[in-house]
C-alpha cells in the first residue's frame, strides 16, 4: 500500500497504540496545578482523554489527599500513566518508578530523569540509563527525551517502544521550538508513536505537532493554568483533532513563488 492510499484509509478516530494498548485519544493530560479537584475532574472529561499522567511525589506527599486524588482519577475510568517528574538521578527514578508501579498496579511510565534546572530539560544520559534497567525489569517506559536522533535510538534499543520528545521546556508554553528537528525524528521514525511531550501552550501548538505526523501531545499546564480549564481542555481535543484529519488529508505542498489558485484562460468578454 503506497502512502497516498494508506492515508486515505485512516482516519483521525484510528486509535493510537501504546505497548499493546489501544486508545481513541491522542491527547494524554497531566494532572497537577489545577484550581480545584472538580475543575479537574470536569477538564479530563471535556478533554476526553484516556490517559493522566500522575507524580508520585504528589500521591506520597500528603496521604489523605493522596487517597482523594487517586479516587478521583480511579472515577473517571481513564489509564493512569505514572511519571517520575522532578527526579534527577537514575537512581532516583528507577526508585520513583518502582514505587509507581506497586502502588498504581501499571507497568506504564513516564520517564523523567532532569538535567538542567532553567530549561527542564532531560538528562539524556541518564534518561537511556534508567530506561534500559527498567525496561529490563519490564516497565513499558515512555521517555520524556529531546528530538535528538542518536539519544532517540539508544532509547529504542533499550527497550522503549514510545518516544516523547520536548516541544519547548515544562511549564514555558512556548509550543514547538524545533519544527524541524521533530519532523525528522517522525521521519526516521516511521513506526514509533510519538508524542509531543511538555512545552505546549496553545492549542495551534498541538494542531501543529498533529500536523507533522505526531501520534498525540501530552500536555498539562496549558490547560491547568488556563483561565478557564476546562473550555481550554476542549479547545485542545478540537485542535487535536483537526491536527489528526489534516495530516490523513495529505496538505499541500508549501512552495517560495505565488501559484494563481484561479488559473484564467484567454481574456475576459466583459465590455466587448
Ligand atoms: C505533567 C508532566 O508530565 C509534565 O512534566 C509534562 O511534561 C507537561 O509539560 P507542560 O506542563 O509544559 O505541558
Amino acid at each position: 500500500m503506497d502512502a497516498m492510499t494508506h492515508k486515505a484509509t485512516m482516519s483521525a478516530a484510528d486509535p493510537v497504540t501504546f505497548y499493546g494498548t489501544e486508545v481513541a485519544s491522542r491527547l494524554l493530560l497531566g494532572t497537577a496545578q489545577y484550581p480545584s479537584p472538580a475543575i479537574l475532574a470536569e477538564a479530563i472529561r471535556a478533554s476526553g482523554t484516556e490517559i493522566v499522567t500522575v507524580s508520585l511525589r504528589r500521591e506520597s506527599g500528603a496521604a489523605k489527599a493522596g487517597q482523594s486524588f487517586w479516587q478521583l482519577i480511579r472515577d473517571l475510568g481513564v489509564k493512569v500513566l505514572p511519571n517520575t517528574a522532578g527526579c534527577r538521578t537514575v537512581k532516583e527514578a528507577v526508585t520513583t518508578a518502582e514505587m509507581a508501579r506497586e502502588l498504581f498496579g501499571t507497568p506504564w511510565v513516564k520517564l523523567e530523569v532532569i538535567g538542567e534546572d532553567d530549561t527542564l530539560q532531560p538528562d539524556v544520559f541518564g534518561l537511556v540509563e534508567a530506561a534500559r534497567i527498567l525496561s529490563r525489569d519490564g516497565f513499558q517506559v515512555f521517555p520524556y527525551t529531546t528530538e535528538d536522533l542518536v539519544v532517540a535510538e539508544k532509547l529504542v534499543s533499550a527497550g522503549c517502544e514510545v518516544l516523547m520528545p520536548w516541544g519547548a521546556p515544562i511549564g514555558s508554553g512556548r509550543g514547538l521550538n524545533n519544527p524541524y528537528g521533530l519532523r525528522s525524528m517522525r521521519a526516521h521514525f516511521p513506526g514509533i508513536p510519538l508524542v509531543v511531550d511538555a512545552g505546549v501552550g496553545l492549542p495551534s501548538h498541538a494542531a501543529a505537532a498533529m500536523e507533522l505526523g505526531y501520534d498525540a501531545v501530552l500536555l498539562n499546564t496549558a490547560v491547568a493554568k488556563a483561565g478557564d480549564p476546562v473550555r481550554m481542555a476542549r479547545a485542545f481535543a478540537a485542535a487535536i483533532a483537526a491536527g489528526r484529519e489534516a495530516v490523513i488529508a495529505d496538505p499541500m505542498e508549501v512552495r517560495d513563488m505565488a501559484a494563481p489558485s484561479t488559473p484564467v484562460m484567454g481574456r475576459a468578454l466583459l465590455g466587448s
